[in-house]
């Protein structure tokens, strides 16, 4: 057979070069295959067995050109499928560019994926021409291309190539019937064209051996039927659903195999209901439905079956894990720091209380590390798997206290949750209560807190059966509630109840020595490599630590957060501290000022005296007194004094307020004040002397 001669007309080079490959590929060396572009002259288009035109469009420009008695065919392309995956891959719901260099040919695309069923994303038909609004390219990310990446738009940054558009197998077939060749080339080149269907249906498959997979992972009983109920497709789980006696197979038309009425009539309804329970062998089913559409025709429906028991076994299940998030003890004996004899007993019964499961009352200031210790106490007891639910009664608002505490039925007041919700109490379920505050709890409630305690049971507000509670019992109290007692605020039952065993946390101004250990702790805890000075040490050891631990560990996150520098000085410590430490040392200054008095007395009384003596006289005689004029008489009465010794002292009389210096023209003066002291201290020196 002679080679058969073919022109591939295109208006884009990489394209007719791409036929050609595809071309020489399928039939060897049967053909001598040309590329002409559109614009060549019409002479360039004789001579040849067949003209191809690569597209619709140019379809036209290239009959005119070519000879009258010229085959021409107009080629067909498909996007190649072996790369059709990569759009099965892209996940539902997003929107694409499709992109191409002409517009007619990004619509192409977009009709060939539409048409293998690729629906599940949103395409866009792009070309260079075309303008999109800005609004509608905010929300693109995505392009979807034949070959034409070069086009995409640069903003969008995730880019699926497909490949070159191929010549379409109905082409192939045209050009073999157009030439003339044996017809065992059609099948030679449909077995070809079958492996890359086969290529990609088992791509296909291995989906949906995935698919399947998962939905046999499901307890549920899933199946998807065509329009006339026959089976699809279904999990393993679609028996125990359906009982029947017999494996159900797909093609079997499942409406035989349903004895309930009112479900073929569910299935069969293409209403917006899409949940209803039937019975079925006595058990409540719920069976989801969801309808499978090709554009606007239902062509199936896919149902999901499941038992009602299950479900809600589940919600409890979820109930339980979301309402005990969080309901767990962080805190352990570890973490309570100080190696004081004080808390060191306390630690030593705490950890032997833990082990029992009496219930404990723990007494202490605010901030001594009573929750500490609950915590702490409750991840040594037996129920340390089981939940840690701390309640405040201090913060909990009187009105809520109760449906906190007990929990409450769906309904039973105004606002209730719907399915009600469970109490504090049945969180703590098995595990430990903390009842911080508890002399906070108000009388009302005392009482059904006792019956609580004392049953093991609580109902819920607005409920009819009790529900069994066990828990172990901690509380907390900074109030004297033998005092409460006494004032009929506590009630006496309910204080004997909680206090089997009673743990006394010191407050921290009993345990001081372990304030360093703790200021360690915790500027360790906060990563902080500052130093004290001894006078900040000594003064946060004086100070009374009204507000205990807590206030020590807010005075350390003070120092850390806003003292500057590496040294935390008495003036850097938070104003409460340092004003407590101003108040005692202006009485330490008082007292100083004191001692101070007497050592001028003592120690230089007689010089201070010569001078405020010198001082007076010279303000009687009219004199102005400078440090010369001091000298010198001091001098004339064999008293010799340096001028810088002069100059010390007169600016210690200055400071007690005892003269005044003034300038070189004015001199120095002595003050009222001054002249009041010169007769105390010639009054000492006159008692001195007759000691
Ligand atoms: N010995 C301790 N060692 C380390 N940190 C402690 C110690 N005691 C208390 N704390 C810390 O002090 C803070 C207050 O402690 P906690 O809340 O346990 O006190 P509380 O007595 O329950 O206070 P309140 O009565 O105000 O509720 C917490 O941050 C806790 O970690």
């Amino acid at each position: 057979m002679s080679n058969s001669r073919i022109a591939i007309v295109s208006a884009d080079e990489r394209i007719s070069r791409n036929y050609k490959n595809q071309l020489e590929g399928l039939f060897d060396k049967e053909m001598e295959i040309i590329l002409l572009k559109l614009e060549e002259d019409p002479e360039k288009f004789l001579g040849f067995d067949l003209i191809l035109a690569a597209s619709t469009a140019i379809f036209d420009e290239v009959k005119k050109k070519a000879p009258l008695n010229a085959k021409i065919i107009n080629v067909i392309r498909n996007i190649n499928t072996l790369e059709l995956h990569k759009v099965f891959n892209i996940e539902s719901g997003n929107t694409a560019l499709v992109v191409s260099n002409y517009l007619f040919a990004a619509i192409e695309t977009v009709e060939l994926l539409t048409e293998v069923g690729l629906n599940h994303i949103k395409y866009i038909p792009y070309c260079p021409d075309i303008v999109i609004e800005q609004s509608v390219m905010d929300t693109v990310d995505l392009a979807i291309t034949a070959g034409a990446v070069d086009f995409v738009p640069p903003q969008v940054k995730r880019v699926v190539d497909l490949g070159i558009k191929v010549i379409d197998i109905s082409t192939i077939m045209e050009i073999i019937i157009s030439l003339g060749l044996p017809f065992e080339r059609v099948n030679l080149f449909s077995v070809r064209y079958m492996k890359e269907f086969i290529a990609l249906n088992s791509r296909i498959s291995d989906l949906k051996s995935k698919l399947v997979a998962v939905l046999d992972a499901s307890s549920n009983g899933i199946m998807a039927l065509d329009e006339e109920g026959n089976l699809t497709f279904k999990n393993n789980n679609i028996e125990k659903y359906l009982p029947c006696g017999k494996v159900i197979n797909e093609g079997d038309n499942i409406y035989k195999y349903i004895k309930n009425r009112q479900m073929i009539d569910f299935i069969k309804r293409y209403d917006s209901r899409e949940s209803e329970i039937f019975k079925i062998d006595n058990k409540d089913i719920m069976v989801n439905k969801n309808y499978l559409k090709s554009g606007d025709k239902i062509n199936g429906a896919v149902l999901s079956f499941s038992h009602v028991s299950e479900i809600q076994d589940m919600e409890k299940e979820i109930r339980r894990k979301l309402n005990t998030k969080g309901n767990v003890a962080k805190y352990d004996f570890a973490d309570i720091i100080g190696l004081s004899k004080n808390i060191k007993t306390v630690t030593d019964m705490a950890k032997k209380a833990a082990k029992t499961n009496l219930s404990v009352l723990l007494l202490g200031e605010n901030g001594t590390g009573k929750e500490l210790y609950a915590q702490a106490m409750h991840k040594n007891s037996l129920r340390k798997e089981g939940p840690f639910v701390a309640v405040n009664f201090a913060a909990l608002p009187e009105s809520l206290i109760e449906s906190e505490l007990f929990g409450y039925e769906e309904g039973a007041f105004t606002g209730a949750k719907k399915g009600g919700k469970p109490g504090l109490f049945e969180l703590a379920h098995m595990g430990t209560i903390f009842l911080d505050e508890i002399g906070d709890a108000p009388l009302s409630l005392q009482a059904r807190l006792l019956r609580v305690i004392q049953e093991k049971e609580v109902l819920r507000v607005g409920g009819i059966s009790p529900i069994p509670v066990d828990v172990r019992i901690i509380a907390a109290t900074n109030s004297n509630l033998k005092r409460l007692i006494h004032d009929n605020l506590f009630r006496r039952d309910l204080y004997y109840r909680i206090n089997t065993i009673t743990i006394r946390i010191p407050p921290l101004r009993e345990r001081k020595e372990d304030i360093p250990s703790i200021i360690r702790y915790y500027m360790n805890m906060y990563n902080s490599d500052k130093i004290f000075t001894d006078r900040a040490i000594n003064k946060l050891l004086e100070h009374n630590w009204p507000g205990n631990v807590r206030e020590l560990e807010n005075m350390i996150n003070y120092v850390v957060k806003i003292v500057d520098g590496a040294i935390v000085d008495i003036d850097d410590l938070p104003v409460d501290i340092y004003e407590d430490y101003e108040e005692a040392n202006k009485v330490q200054q008082e007292r100083q000022n004191e001692a101070d008095d007497v050592s001028i007395n003592k120690g230089d009384v007689r010089m201070y005296s010569l001078i405020l003596n010198e001082l007076e006289n010279a303000e009687k005689s009219y004199v102005r007194a400078s440090r010369t004029y001091i000298v010198e008489r001091l001098a004339q009465k064999d008293i010799p004094i340096t001028d810088n010794i002069l100059r010390r002292i007169l600016k210690e009389l200055e400071e007690l307020g005892l003269i005044s210096i003034g300038s070189t023209k004015q001199g120095t003066r002595i003050t009222p004040k001054g002249k009041t002291s010169l007769r105390k201290m010639i009054g000492i020196l006159n008692d001195d002397e007759t000691d």
